[in-house]
């Protein structure tokens, strides 16, 4: 299918050292070097053009491969959706393509900036959104995205004016003086993504971003967020709901077991099928819910 790249790695477990050379933030300690395989060489040089180009991106925490061998380019402009089941990778991927976790191997291009060897510059470019990082809670709503706005070094008056639309866009308004800490799910989710959008990066890269969020406020950004696509910037979002992808998005990657399944243009990974249905088949897992006869209550 054309446009549509099936992973051909299959390989075995690897370490290496983080870019910088120095240890990785691993839970577990890695194996020892003798009993690893390192992983192949990139495919292909980085896309200086994209909004992200990812090559050979390895994490591992301790047995565990989570992230192996992964390449991925988001072109300018686009909004790309990241899909794969529990445990493929996605959250690991984006937190080393935002630098919140140092890849063991591999690189991460932000159009053409090196992220790990220039990271102030390429995360200056960048929104984040990342997935079960605390907030400052004990700030307010209002507080806490003027305190990102002010941390990313605008003016006053700017992150006022727009802290305001930012809390009116995600319905907090009503909500600006409460404590973050006292938000609900899907609040906290809204009170984050307005903190990644105070800068107006170029790229957004955000995981899991509807997930608690009720349907309305989640109409409410997919509509800032198709309008600022439309404007010019890049969207990344990770997510299980196969439906609003194929709605939201027009590219999308497949992840399983830590690899790009496939990737490209809805239609060109979903061919003739749902996207849910070309999901199913690229990563199986369909199980028969058997052993459960106890459950039946009649
Ligand atoms: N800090 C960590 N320590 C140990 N293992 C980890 C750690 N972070 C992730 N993993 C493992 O790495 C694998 C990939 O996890 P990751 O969170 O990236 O998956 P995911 O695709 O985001 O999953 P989900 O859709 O459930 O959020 C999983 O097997 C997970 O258990």
């Amino acid at each position: 299918m054309p446009g549509v790249r099936l992973s051909v790695y299959v390989v075995a477990m690897t370490h290496q050292t983080g870019p910088g050379g120095g240890p990785t933030p691993d839970r577990a300690p890695a194996a020892p070097s003798d009993t690893v395989t390192p992983a192949p060489p990139p495919t292909s040089p980085p896309d200086p053009d994209a909004a992200l180009s990812l090559r050979g991106l390895w994490k591992r925490f301790g047995q565990k491969i989570a992230v192996r061998a992964l390449d991925l380019d988001v072109p300018v402009g686009s909004f790309y959706g990241l899909v794969g089941p529990n445990g493929a990778g996605k959250t690991t991927t984006l937190s080393m393509a935002t630098g919140l976790l140092r890849p063991d191997g591999g690189t991460v291009h932000v159009r053409g900036t090196d992220l790990w060897a220039h990271p102030d510059q390429a995360k200056a470019t960048l929104g984040i959104l990342p997935d079960g990082v605390r907030l400052f809670d004990r700030l307010t709503g209002l507080q806490l995205v003027t305190y990102a706005g002010l941390l990313r070094g605008m003016d006053r008056d700017t992150v006022a004016e727009r802290a305001q639309s930012l809390l009116v866009a995600m319905d907090l308004a009503a909500d600006a003086h409460t404590y973050v800490v006292d938000y609900s799910a899907g609040m906290t989710k809204k009170i984050a993504l307005a903190s990644a959008m105070i800068h107006a990066p170029r790229t957004l890269v955000l995981d899991e971003p509807f997930e608690a969020v009720d349907p309305v406020s989640a109409a409410n950004i997919r509509d800032i967020l198709a309008d600022y696509v439309a404007g010019g910037g890049t969207v990344i979002v990770s997510s299980h709901v196969m439906d609003l992808v194929q709605r939201m998005c027009d590219h999308v990657a497949i992840v399983g077991a830590g690899q790009v399944l496939a990737a490209g243009t809805i239609d060109e990974v979903r061919g003739e099928q749902t996207l849910e249905d070309r999901f199913v088949d690229l990563v199986g897992g369909r199980t028969r819910a058997e052993g459960l006869e106890w459950l039946r209550t009649s």
